[in-house]
């Protein structure tokens, strides 16, 4: 709602109340409509000052009501008529005014802001573009050029960024009352003024528009936004808002906007995680953390103790070998300061030392380990640790899918280990999965938690498991994509297959940036290939592809060696190229093992490298590894890359239909019946049998089947 109250003199107050963020839900735009009639029928009223409850403008339009039906007066006319009034009215701006809530502010009159307001039009991240008059009226005042970059990157500035633009003007005291004189109107209206373009517009737009397509390839809103400036550079106002209108009515109803508005909510559902046990974000209090250490600076480490300290941690870092050390402490404080310099922090980094003793890492309250992914070296760190450290410190793992529970069975106290998974490079990537085991404590696990909030990650609980969440899904996926390979495909034909479906990078690019000596180190770790183990494509039982193993053995280990998959401009080239011994090398493969190369149709490809991997998301669910499938979501769309545009694995799979991708495994499996993979995971056939309810009705379906033992 809105409420409305005469200040002292002839102002009248309208405040926005719709807590948390003053969203224009329905309620809130009928308050305003009456509440300005109000102030327009009152002879006493001069002038109106809009402004928002608990020193927050407004956040937008109402995100959870565009999954009903709209009710309520709509935006357009209702800011079209605040424009329109001959009283002046001034947007009073404190804490944020984005979306809906910036638009409305464009159309007042005047805008006022405090100096830690933050402003923007992130219409474009949740598949829409500002579609209450913000794409005609932002470029009329602040210029095409200004506008092109805030509508299409959605970015959000404070208003420092905004005065400079002429937007609005900053006072640095709270706002609880705005002054505004007698002048006239006209120039203020900003549906009248012209919209000011440089002399190229025509080349500006058009070079906007490749950009927007390269940055997120398939993604139907930035490219909408930038046809919507293109009217407003070009058309009357009144025939840019039709175009408007009609570009946000296509948008909305597309898939892509539901997918990116239902990834919106699943960042913030991972937040209020729970276990299995019932310990949850509401009832498990959480440590502060202010003294950490990193064990351990390879890469991983180095981008660990930057994010630590950026959020104002002091941290030891600690690293054994003597030409690691010295290189990670000229490095860390460079990254440090670059990344301080990036994000202009209100907070002052935290302190680093560096140290080569384990000894020094005694005074600090948490531990996260970041040495080689082995075993053996982890369990020796560990027992180290829980002699040295406090009682009561945490020790926590950046294991990317080792076993966190026997890593805490050689510790004094088992409750207070839990793995940090950062995703590289850690100072940069948004997620971290924070694994627990089946004796890691609440406590243990809120800490992780928060700590992870507070490095400005997407943190989320996952359970104990051989790759937790990612990287088990991500087996299956590069094992298709193997397979195919086997089967006539190119590695450029798959990955170009899922680059159009949106991935930055198709599988076999990104494993030639990752390194393929990491998966090839985890495969010998597993038995599964290394001296003594024979070449055949049956290992443990099941279908297995050499392939990766053999172009490992050539040398061939990715950018880092020049060669991988493609070939690059030497060691550490970043442009891929298709390379004619990989083709070489395929056939030769496929003579030696009796296959024939047959022609794949990219449907086959994208098949069955997503929904094997979808399929082993519904197995994560079932073995109740993931609390629901909005944590498997945000964790594909945070840390691997998953197009935001199609919401996430198990969102896409809802999407698609249940029905289709049970058949479609079923299909595959039939073809495939040694890859395990595809067989279609109970937790698909069940949700299918009961006629496949909506993602956002998962989680209580499988705590259902859960309690009555179906699963
Ligand atoms: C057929 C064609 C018809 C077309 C009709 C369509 C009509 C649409 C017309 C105009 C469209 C206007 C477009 C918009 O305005 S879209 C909304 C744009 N606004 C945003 O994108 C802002 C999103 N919110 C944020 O960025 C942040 O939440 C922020 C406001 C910065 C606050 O951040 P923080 O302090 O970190 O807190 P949280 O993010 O955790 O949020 C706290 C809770 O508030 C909920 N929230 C936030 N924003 C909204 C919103 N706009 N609507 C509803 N709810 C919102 C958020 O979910 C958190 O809730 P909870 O605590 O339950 O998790």
């Amino acid at each position: 709602m809105a409420t409305y109250s005469r200040l002292p003199g002839s102002v009248a107050l309208i405040t926005l109340q719709n807590p948390p963020v003053n969203a224009l839900s329905a309620a809130v735009r009928q308050g305003i409509v009456d509440t300005v009639q109000r102030a327009l029928k009152d002879p006493k009223v001069t002038s109106v000052v809009i402004c928002g409850q608990n020193g927050k403008f407004c956040g937008g339009a109402d995100i959870r009501e565009f999954a009903g039906p709209m009710l309520g007066p709509p935006l357009v006319p209702m800011i079209h008529a605040i424009e329109a009034v001959d009283k002046p009215v001034a947007a009073a701006i404190e804490g944020v005014a984005l979306g809906g809530g910036l638009e409305l502010a464009l159309g007042c009159h005047y805008r006022i802001a405090h100096s830690k307001a933050l402003l923007g039009l992130p219409e474009v991240t949740l598949g829409l573009l500002p579609g209450a008059g913000g794409s005609q009226r932002l470029p009329r005042l602040i210029g095409l050029t200004a506008a092109l970059d805030l509508i299409t990157t959605g970015r959000q500035h404070d208003s420092s960024f905004f005065s400079s633009l002429h937007l609005l003007c900053v006072c640095s005291q709270s706002i609880s009352s705005v002054c505004v004189s007698g002048q006239s109107l006209d120039s203020r209206r900003l549906s009248t003024l012209p919209c000011p373009c440089p002399p190229d517009v025509d080349s500006l737009l058009d070079k906007t528009m490749v950009k927007v397509r390269q940055r997120s390839r398939g993604a139907l809103a930035p490219v909408a936004c930038v046809q919507a400036l293109m009217a407003a550079a070009s058309l009357p106002y009144t025939q840019g808002m039709e175009k408007e209108r009609d570009l946000l009515t296509t948008l909305f109803n597309s898939g892509q906007a539901r997918a990116l508005q239902y990834a919106f909510f699943s960042q913030r559902v991972v937040g209020k995680w729970s276990l299995p046990s019932g310990a949850s974000w509401d009832n498990s209090a959480a440590r502060t953390i202010s003294k950490a250490a990193v064990i351990g600076l390879g890469t991983m480490g180095r981008g660990i103790v930057v994010a630590l300290a950026l959020t104002g941690i002091s941290v030891v870092a600690v690293e054994t070998q003597e030409k690691q050390l010295a290189e990670a402490s000229q490095v860390v404080p460079a990254m440090l300061q670059r990344e301080a310099g990036r994000r202009s922090l209100a907070t002052p980094p935290g302190v680093i030392s560096f140290s080569s003793n384990l000894q020094d890492v005694c005074e600090v309250e948490l531990v996260i380990e970041a040495v080689f992914e082995d075993m053996s070296l982890k369990l020796q760190v560990f027992r180290h640790l829980t002699s040295v450290c406090r009682p009561g410190t945490l020790l926590c793992s950046n294991t990317s899918g080792l076993d966190i529970d026997r890593l805490a069975a050689v510790t004094q106290s088992p409750g207070l280990v839990v793995g940090m998974h950062f995703f590289a490079p850690a100072h940069v990537m948004k997620l971290l999965e924070v694994v627990y085991g089946p004796r890691s404590s609440p406590e243990a696990v809120a800490t992780a938690m928060q700590l992870g909030k507070r490095m400005g990650k997407v943190s989320v609980a996952v359970g104990n498991c051989p790759g937790f969440v990612g990287n088990r899904m991500l087996k299956p996926y590069l094992e298709q994509a193997n397979f195919l390979l086997e089967e006539g495909a190119t590695p450029q034909q798959v990955d170009e297959v899922l680059e159009e479906f949106g991935f930055p990078m198709g599988v076999f690019r990104m494993s030639d940036l990752s390194g393929l000596d990491v998966g090839w180190r985890i495969r010998k770790e597993a038995g599964l290939t290394g001296p003594g183990v024979e070449s055949t494509r049956t290992r443990q039982g099941r279908r297995y592809s050499p392939l990766p193993d053999q172009v490992c053995e050539a040398g061939r280990l990715g950018q880092k060696t020049g060669r991988g998959w493609y070939q690059y401009d030497g060691p550490g080239g970043r442009v891929a190229r298709s390379d004619h011994w990989v083709n070489i090398f395929l056939e030769a493969y496929r003579a030696e093992h009796g296959l024939v190369a047959r022609s794949i149709a990219p449907e086959e490809i994208l098949e069955r490298c997503l929904y094997a991997l979808i399929n082993e998301g519904f197995n994560i669910l079932q073995d109740a590894m993931a609390a629901g499938p909005e944590d498997i979501d945000a964790i594909y769309v945070f840390g691997y890359g998953w197009p935001r545009h199609h919401g996430g694995p198990m969102f896409h799979a809802g999407q698609v239909g249940l029905g289709r991708i049970l058949e479609r495994l079923q299909h595959h499996h039939h073809n495939h019946p040694d890859v395990p993979h595809l067989k279609p995971s109970t937790l698909l056939r069940r949700l299918v049998a009961v006629g496949s309810p909506p993602v956002q009705k998962w989680r209580e379906f499988i705590n259902k089947e859960r309690v009555h033992s179906q699963l």
